[in-house]
């Protein structure tokens, strides 16, 4: 917010007059204009009277600019006041303000109730309590114990008064246990609740749990509920890939209900078990890393890898190697009228509004149609440090590096990268590498496309799933393209 009379009385012609209002209060307040500039701006300018020789004239001043950006919701009302002032037309504006990092309301009384009606559809894109037609009423998890156990501040300080403010039905609950979600999940009755939504505040241990416990119940058709995300965890890689590591952009892709359809994929384990995943399946150092760094959580918290990783690197026992055999497959797939949601996306990030959504526009994953069954080819590595499977970027909300540049959650493939076996000295120049973002053409590191995967490991052997360690030696997976609806923009930083 700022003030730049200069700046706004140019731009005034691209702006619409919502109307005389009084601000901040029906009986007492300043008496403004106030204007809105679709996708840019909101701002008010002040009337005054000057005189200039004798003759009275009219001048304006602009009073107050708020930024559509740090717009978080914009809510009409009609109230009556038990005083002389009666009917009352109120518009409010959330604000986030940056440098306090705190959410302010801004209210404006109409004076008229035509230009109050006029308003009101002006600025019915920001109305997040409906979508598509139907009311929102999200259920809220939130894991107080992941990551820094922020998840419970985010919760009241962020998401509770955005939703408050945008009158967004929603109801709290936090995980008790960790099996809590499996067991909240397997006796939620949605006729007496009636979410259509979820949110999870936590890290990708917590949405993974979420994700497998809805598909178990098809028939209560659960999947189809979108799901937004908080960064509340230790990694939170998928959050990073919907809306950054910001809570607050987080926050806003909730509120806005941004929608896109994300890429899970599914493991088949030789004893024939079977669930869905969303992050990283990892193996080799990585899975050991999780497995060994598990009983150090309350002691190192998210820093428990690290404090697991740095015996590794210094010992002066041979740098560990896995064996691992993989073969994958790459269907090839016809993209079709991907061009006109592409445009109709860009035009949403474009116009910089905030809160208000386009709410349905096709996503690239739900517009393939395979062409061919491809045959099963080996990749040519049969030593690693590690490897990973992912869907997105992989990008931690801890460090600066992005494991996957090149994979993005709606693409509809999973790729699977990681190190080829390799010296400690060799795995340090890597890790020096993948801290810059520079990996990706490094001798040691290697990655490839894949729609299905499959795996011979030695027996005994474990992998990592969404950070919980499986053992398995022999284990195919298979990419769902756009599976899951989840609440994000995808990244471009
Ligand atoms: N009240 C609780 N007590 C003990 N464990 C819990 C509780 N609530 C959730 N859990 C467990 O905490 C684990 C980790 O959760 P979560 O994924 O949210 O955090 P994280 O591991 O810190 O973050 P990330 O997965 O992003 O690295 C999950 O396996 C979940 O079952």
């Amino acid at each position: 917010m700022g003030n730049s009379a200069i700046e706004i009385q140019n731009d005034e012609l691209l702006s619409y007059k919502l109307g005389s209002v009084w601000k901040d209060s029906p009986i007492d307040g300043k008496e403004v204009d106030l204007y809105f500039q679709p996708g840019k701006l909101f701002f008010t300018m002040e009337r005054r009277e000057i005189s200039l020789s004798g003759s009275t004239k009219l001048s304006k001043k602009c009073e107050t600019i708020i930024s559509c950006d740090n717009v978080y919701g914009v809510s009409t009302f009609e109230d009556y006041l038990l005083n002389d002032v009666g009917a009352t037309y109120r518009l409010s504006i959330m604000n986030f303000e940056e440098k306090s990092e705190k959410f302010e309301t801004f209210n404006y009384y109409f004076r008229n109730e035509e230009e109050f009606k006029k308003a009101k559809l002006k600025c019915a894109s920001y109305n997040c309590t409906h979508r598509e037609g139907v009311e929102r009423n999200i259920c809220v998890l939130v894991n107080p114990i992941s990551g820094k156990k922020v998840s419970r501040e985010y919760y009241s300080d962020i998401l509770k008064p955005v939703l408050q403010f945008n009158r967004i039905k929603h109801e709290m609950y936090e995980t008790q246990s960790a099996t809590y979600i499996d067991e909240f999940i397997s006796e939620l009755n949605l006729k007496e609740h009636s979410f259509n939504e979820f949110v999870v505040i936590g890290g990708d241990g917590v949405f993974s749990q979420l994700l497998n416990a809805i598909v178990k119940y098809p028939e209560r058709k659960m999947i189809q509920f979108p799901i937004g995300l908080m960064p509340g965890g230790s990694t939170n890689s998928l959050c990073c890939a919907l809306s950054g590591k910001n809570p607050y952009t987080a926050c806003k892709n909730i509120a806005n209900k941004s929608l896109l359809k994300g890429d899970v994929f599914n493991v088949k384990m030789n004893d024939s078990k079977q669930s869905i995943y969303s992050t990283a399946l990892s193996y080799g150092l990585p899975s050991d890393l999780v497995r060994e760094s598990e009983n150090l959580r309350d002691f190192f918290g998210r820093y428990r890898y690290i404090a697991t990783a740095i015996p590794k690197f210094i010992s002066p026992k041979k740098f560990p190697v896995y064996k691992s055999e993989v073969y994958y497959k790459l269907e090839d797939y016809e993209d079709q009228g991907t061009e006109d949601s592409n445009t109709e996306k860009d035009q949403r990030t474009n116009s910089r509004v905030n809160v208000p959504k386009v709410s349905e526009y096709k996503t690239k994953s739900n517009c393939k149609n395979y062409k061919s069954e491809s045959e099963w080819r080996k990749i040519d590595i049969d030593e690693f440090s590690f490897h990973v499977i992912i869907t997105h970027e992989n990008r931690s909300s801890v460090g600066k590096d992005v494991n996957a540049p090149f994979a993005r959650i709606d693409d509809g493939f999973m790729y699977i990268f990681g190190v080829k076996k390799c010296t400690r000295i060799q795995a340090l120049n890597f890790l020096s590498k993948a801290s810059k973002g520079t990996q990706v053409g490094y001798e040691k590191f290697f990655y490839q496309k894949a729609t299905e995967l499959r795996f011979r490991n030695p027996s005994g052997s474990y992998f990592c799933s969404d950070g919980e360690p499986y053992r398995s030696n022999d284990y195919t997976v298979k990419v769902l393209p756009g599976f899951v609806n989840l609440m994000g923009e995808i990244v471009k930083e």
